[in-house]
C-alpha cells in the first residue's frame, strides 16, 4: 500500500514534444545492457550494504571499496549520489565539483580548467585524477562514489595506473537525449557549460568518449546500469510510472 502511495507520488507529467532545442536531439537508448527493473536496483542497495565494507571503522588501511558513476550530462549522476552517499554512507566525490573548485581556487591550472569546461572537452587526465587521489586520501573513506569519471579510455587507465586499482562496480544511469537537455537547461546553478552549445558538444563527447568506457567495463560484468528516472527514498530504489511506462513499451518493442 505505502509503496503504490509513493508510487503515486513519484509520478511526473510525460515529456513535452514541443519544439525545443532539446527536441531537435535524436533520443538514443544504449543497448549495452537492459536496464534493470525495480526490484533487481535492490540488488544494488544490498551489495552496498554488505560486500561494501559497511561494517568498517573509517581510519583503515585496506583499498576503499569504489564505485564508478557515469551517465551522460544531466542524467541525475550528481543527484543520485547524493540520496546514494547519504543512505549507504558512501563518500561523494564528484569530478567536476573538483575540477570547479580548482577553478575557484584562482590556481593557474584553474583557469586551463575553466577553458576546457567552457568548451565542453576533457581535462587532461593527470590534473583530474591527482585530484581524486588527493580527495580519495582525505576523505580516508571505506566507500567511495566517484560521479563522472572517468571520462575517456585515457581517464580509464591513468586512474587505474596512478591510484593502482580498478573500480569495485560502474553504475550508470541511462537517459534519453532530450530529458538530458531539458533537465541541463533547467538546472539553474549559473554553471558556464549549461548552454545549449556547450550541452550539444558535451553530449557528442559523451558519445564518443564515455561509452566505450561504459562498453570496457559492461565487457569485465562490472556496469550496473540504472534508468535515470528511478529515485532512491531510505534506501530502497524506486521507479517513477513513467519510466515503468517507458519499459513496458521498451518490451512490446523486444527491446528488454
Ligand atoms: N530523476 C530525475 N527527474 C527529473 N529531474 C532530475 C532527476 N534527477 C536529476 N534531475 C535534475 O536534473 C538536473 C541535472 O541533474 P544532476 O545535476 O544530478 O545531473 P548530472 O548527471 O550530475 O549532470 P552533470 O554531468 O552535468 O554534472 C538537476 O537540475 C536535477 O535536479
Ligand atoms: O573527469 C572529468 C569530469 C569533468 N570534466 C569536465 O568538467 C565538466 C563538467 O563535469 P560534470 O561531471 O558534468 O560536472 C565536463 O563537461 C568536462 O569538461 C572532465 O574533464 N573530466
Ligand atoms: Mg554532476
Amino acid at each position: 500500500m505505502w509503496r503504490r502511495r509513493l508510487g503515486a507520488l513519484l509520478l511526473r507529467s510525460p515529456p513535452s514534444s514541443s519544439s525545443t532545442a532539446a527536441s531537435s536531439l535524436q533520443h538514443r537508448r544504449h543497448h549495452l545492457l537492459p536496464t534493470q527493473e525495480p526490484l533487481a536496483l535492490n540488488r544494488l542497495a544490498r551489495l552496498f550494504t554488505s560486500q561494501a565494507g559497511s561494517d568498517g571503522d573509517g581510519g583503515h588501511s585496506q583499498k576503499p571499496f569504489i564505485a564508478f558513476v557515469l551517465g551522460g550530462p544531466g542524467s541525475g549522476k550528481g543527484t543520485q549520489c547524493t540520496k546514494i552517499a547519504s543512505d549507504f554512507g558512501f563518500a561523494h566525490l564528484s569530478a567536476g565539483d573538483l575540477l570547479r573548485h580548482e577553478i575557484a581556487s584562482g590556481s593557474e591550472k584553474g583557469e586551463l580548467i575553466l577553458d576546457i569546461i567552457k568548451q565542453g572537452r576533457i581535462v587532461p587526465s593527470e590534473i583530474t585524477v591527482e585530484l581524486i587521489r588527493k580527495a580519495m586520501e582525505m576523505s580516508n573513506a571505506n566507500k567511495v562514489l566517484i560521479d563522472g569519471f572517468p571520462r575517456c579510455e585515457e581517464n580509464r587507465v591513468a586512474f587505474e595506473r596512478i591510484v593502482g586499482t580498478e573500480p569495485d562496480i560502474v553504475i550508470f544511469f541511462d537517459c534519453p537525449e532530450d530529458e538530458m537537455v531539458k533537465r541541463l537547461l533547467g538546472r539553474n546553478q549559473g554553471r558556464v557549460d549549461d548552454n545549449i552549445e556547450t550541452i550539444k558538444k558535451r553530449l557528442k563527447v559523451f558519445e564518443s568518449l564515455n561509452i566505450p568506457v561504459v562498453d570496457y567495463y559492461s565487457s569485465r560484468g562490472k556496469v550496473h546500469k540504472m534508468s535515470s528516472y528511478i529515485v532512491v527514498i531510505r534506501g530502497t530504489w524506486l521507479a517513477n510510472i513513467k519510466w515503468l511506462n517507458c519499459c513496458k513499451r521498451d518490451m512490446n518493442q523486444g527491446y528488454m
